[in-house]
């Protein structure tokens, strides 16, 4: 708490980021911390089946139960060209992957689908602050906005 009496003068407040509860509040930096949860994903064996497209001449019935199909290939196109705004966007994506599995799955006991369980409890788990520290600095960054105008 401020000693009693001093004023705590009017803080400029820098554009991008600026150091606030702790907490680095850069609303760029969610792009960075995406690709890196990626690259963490494509290292593990659990996303083999993910990384590319579905076969379609390999499972002909494919499309007749998927309207949208993604993988983790396309994601990681997407983001390195710039074509998610925000990492709710991104995360979007990811989790058409694990549902288009769960939808196509003949059974929940399936080994692909056993592997979309685990991958996407790991994905959930590492998403979750990226979306809230992004969300926080758009918050900051509109504050700081507000009091220019
Ligand atoms: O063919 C692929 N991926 C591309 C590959 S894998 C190696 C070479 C190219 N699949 C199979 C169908 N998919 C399922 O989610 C699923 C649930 C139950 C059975 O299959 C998505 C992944």
């Amino acid at each position: 708490s401020d000693t009693p009496g001093t004023s705590t003068g009017h803080r400029q407040r820098a554009q991008s980021s600026s150091k606030k509860r702790g907490v680095a509040l850069d609303v760029n930096a969610w792009r960075g911390q995406c690709r890196e949860l990626l690259r963490r994903m494509l290292e593990s064996a659990d996303s083999e089946p993910f990384r590319q497209p579905v076969d379609l001449f390999a499972y002909p019935d494919y499309r007749d139960i998927i309207d949208t199909p993604m993988d983790l290939g396309t994601v990681s196109e997407t983001l390195a060209v710039g074509n998610y705004e925000n990492p709710v966007e991104f995360a979007k994506d990811v989790r058409l992957i694990f549902s288009n599995s769960k939808a196509y799955t003949p059974n929940k006991k399936s080994r692909i689908y056993s592997m979309t369980l685990s991958l996407s409890a790991f994905f959930e788990t590492q998403v979750l602050p990226i979306i809230s520290d992004f969300k926080s600095a758009l918050r900051n960054q509109r504050r700081s906005r507000q009091h220019l105008s």
